[in-house]
């Protein structure tokens, strides 16, 4: 496996300061370049996230895998993604909004004889926090690209939903490598995905000219990531970036990551004063659903392998 060189020094932006403009030209530049930007003063307490992994833990990833797989893939649920499918050290629980309390709900019905309804509580909680951080996110993102494409375009992103993965990467002991994938390259179906990883680390970026470069977990502040559907919507001015995530210890890793999403049935298609007076469309038109659709069948059981990406689904020649 190729090693990564170094890690990069992405802007951290701080939610609880007005945006000045200094911040706003590092986060666009991060955001054309990088496609990753931190965030810090978010409103997510240490406590939630230490919460949230703990509950995950006992409730879901500690159980026996045959218990587990009653919220598998075959599974009337089918929010539980097992070993074996995204890598062999990977398993996750989704989690879908508006209402998180009951998609919570109805994984642990499905796992346990009593559900335990602390754990549906603080999901709630979770959610709805990044819900809220989502919209802020977005607002900014569009701020980003001048020309008050914020005041313009936001009623697009009004419908936008989010899903939460609860992901518990297990320790690759007995391997003979010192490196391995725990999740394999990618790209996010999303507009934008807010992510939490504990202090283990293992996140990485691949630049422009194709290295991996690691993005540091660093306390209290939250990775987040441009994704298709905006790469997409902006003519290819935000960069949704490949990233992967390796193991390099023998210990648990745990990470949460939260895929905001435009709906289903929305056609996404850069508006002309985005696309640009030389009306270059990098894009054709297309619907939200169908390229989950292609995602999830280009796949095969992969799991978000890129080359299956909304370039090739959608991208024109230029
Ligand atoms: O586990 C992580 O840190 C990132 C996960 C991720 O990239 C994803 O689920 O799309
Ligand atoms: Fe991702």
């Amino acid at each position: 496996m190729s090693k990564s060189k170094t890690a990069i020094k992405l802007p951290i932006f701080d939610m609880s300061q007005p945006l000045s403009s200094s911040s706003l030209s590092s986060l666009s530049l991060a955001c054309r370049e990088w496609g990753f930007f931190h965030i810090i003063n978010h409103g997510v307490s240490k406590d939630l996230f230490k919460k949230l992994k703990s509950l995950s833990r006992n409730h879901i990833f500690d159980l026996p895998a045959e218990v587990k797989l009653k919220a598998g893939p075959s599974s009337a649920v089918n929010t539980y993604t097992p070993h074996f499918i995204a890598s062999p050290f990977f398993e996750s629980l989704r989690v879908s909004g508006p209402d998180f309390f009951n998609s919570a709900k109805s994984s642990t019905e499905a796992l346990l004889d009593q559900p335990n309804s602390e754990f549906c509580e603080i999901l709630k909680e979770y959610g709805s926090n990044m819900t809220r951080l989502s919209r802020s996110i977005t607002d900014i993102i569009l701020k980003c690209m001048g020309n008050d494409f914020e005041v313009k375009f936001k009623s697009e992103f009004d419908n936008c939903h989010g899903y939460l993965r609860i992901i518990n990467y297990s320790p690759h002991q007995g391997v003979a490598e010192k490196r391995v994938e725990g999740l394999g390259m990618h790209t996010d179906m999303s507009c934008v995905t807010i992510v939490y990883q504990d202090e283990v680390g293992g996140l990485q970026v691949r630049s422009k000219e194709g290295e991996w470069m690691d993005i540091n977990p660093c306390e209290e502040t939250l990775v987040v990531n441009i994704g298709d559907l905006m790469q997409a919507w902006s003519n290819g001015k935000l960069r949704s970036s490949e990233h992967r995530v390796v193991l390099t210890q023998p210990v648990n890793r745990f990470s949460m990551a939260f895929f905001w999403c435009f709906e289903d049935e929305k056609e996404i298609s850069a508006p002309n004063e985005v696309v640009g007076e030389e009306n270059l469309r990098a894009y054709r038109p297309f619907v939200c659903a169908d390229y989950m659709r292609f995602r999830q069948s280009s796949e095969k059981g992969k799991f978000e392998k890129v080359g299956f990406t909304v370039k090739g689904f959608a991208g024109l020649e230029g």
